[in-house]
């Protein structure tokens, strides 16, 4: 089984506009409500992909019980935990010219609930996978993943992590099954430039240095690498017309997990379908239509670097 982990989900609310002006009414064009945040993201595309999980995460209130009942509508189980506080509402405006993105902090979750969180996590089955992706709500300190990968760890869950966080690089240390940073996390979170082939593997060879058995580097329009320690290979990718990049990585992620789960086998496959997913899902807001998959995994090619 797959579980997925959403600590801080999300309802996004992407609006369109014709210009927007301070200090008064802005009649917008088109609005789109998704239930959301990074690992609800990927329960979504693996289940269009015909694979079964089940979505963990904090919810509460109206937003929250949105965000379960289009999973339910879905056919995507879901264990939730509910708390007091209000499931963030995030909102990206297109103005017709540019992208503003309101990225909200996210809820308070009360101590029992945490401890919630972590007595459902105990309970899941032992010798499954879990992927954790996203944000921590407003007052949880990173701490808090330290839990989560002790326990996953005694359970033998093998787990993806796919979070922006500092933390990231201590929790290296549970040997995470796969990372998946981008280009701007190894930056920000490794110190470790990514600007040319030789400074990607260098800086690939770093990260498993520090624990993480694959990485799955994910660099936008510069396509994607993927490394098992002892071989790295490049996808690239597909030249669309960018309407938005949130979700992107989740589905990319989502993607490769859909065909490299559970053999860790067939890298070529997993690679082209993460770069053609995320270039369809950059191609709308939100998710969108994911119907350009196949046409676009047979123009992109795979290279190993290593
Ligand atoms: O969990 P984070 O890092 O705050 O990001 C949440 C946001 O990320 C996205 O899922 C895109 O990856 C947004 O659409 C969502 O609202």
């Amino acid at each position: 089984m797959i579980y997925t982990l959403t600590l801080n989900t999300a309802i996004d609310m992407n609006i369109r506009c014709q210009g927007l002006n301070p200090n008064t009414v802005n009649r917008t064009l088109h609005t789109e409500y998704s239930p959301n945040g990074k690992a609800v993201n990927v329960s979504i595309v693996l289940n269009k992909f015909g694979k079964q999980t089940t979505a963990l995460g904090f919810f509460g209130d109206f937003s929250g019980k949105y965000i379960v009942d289009e999973l339910n509508k879905r056919h995507i189980d879901t264990i939730p935990c509910w708390i007091d506080d209000i499931t963030r509402i995030n909102v990206f405006i297109n103005d017709g010219k540019d992208e503003y993105k309101l990225v909200g902090k996210g809820p308070f979750v009360a101590n029992d609930k945490k401890q919630e969180m972590l007595s459902l996590i105990d309970s899941l089955n032992d010798n499954s996978y879990l992927v954790i992706s996203g944000s921590l709500p407003n007052n949880i300190d990173a701490d808090y993943y330290d839990h989560i990968l002790t326990l996953c760890q005694r359970k033998k869950i093998a787990v993806i992590l796919d979070i922006s966080h500092q933390k990231l690089s201590e929790l290296l240390a549970y040997q995470p099954l796969l990372i998946k940073p981008n280009n701007d996390e190894v930056k920000e979170i490794f110190g470790l430039d990514t600007n040319n082939r030789e400074q990607i593997i260098h800086a690939i060879e770093q990260i498993h240095n520090l624990g993480a058995q694959n990485i799955l580097l994910t660099m936008g329009d510069k396509g994607l690498y993927f490394s098992n320690q002892r071989h790295i290979w490049f996808c690239d990718a597909m030249p669309i017309q960018l309407v938005s990049s949130a979700c992107a990585g989740d589905a990319s992620l989502a993607a490769f997990l859909s065909v490299w789960l559970p053999t860790q086998q067939n890298i070529d496959l997993a690679m082209k379908k993460a770069s053609a997913t995320g270039a369809n899902v950059a191609e709308s807001d939100g998710l969108g239509l994911l119907n350009h998959i196949d046409e676009y995994m047979q123009q992109l090619s795979i290279t190993q670097i290593k």
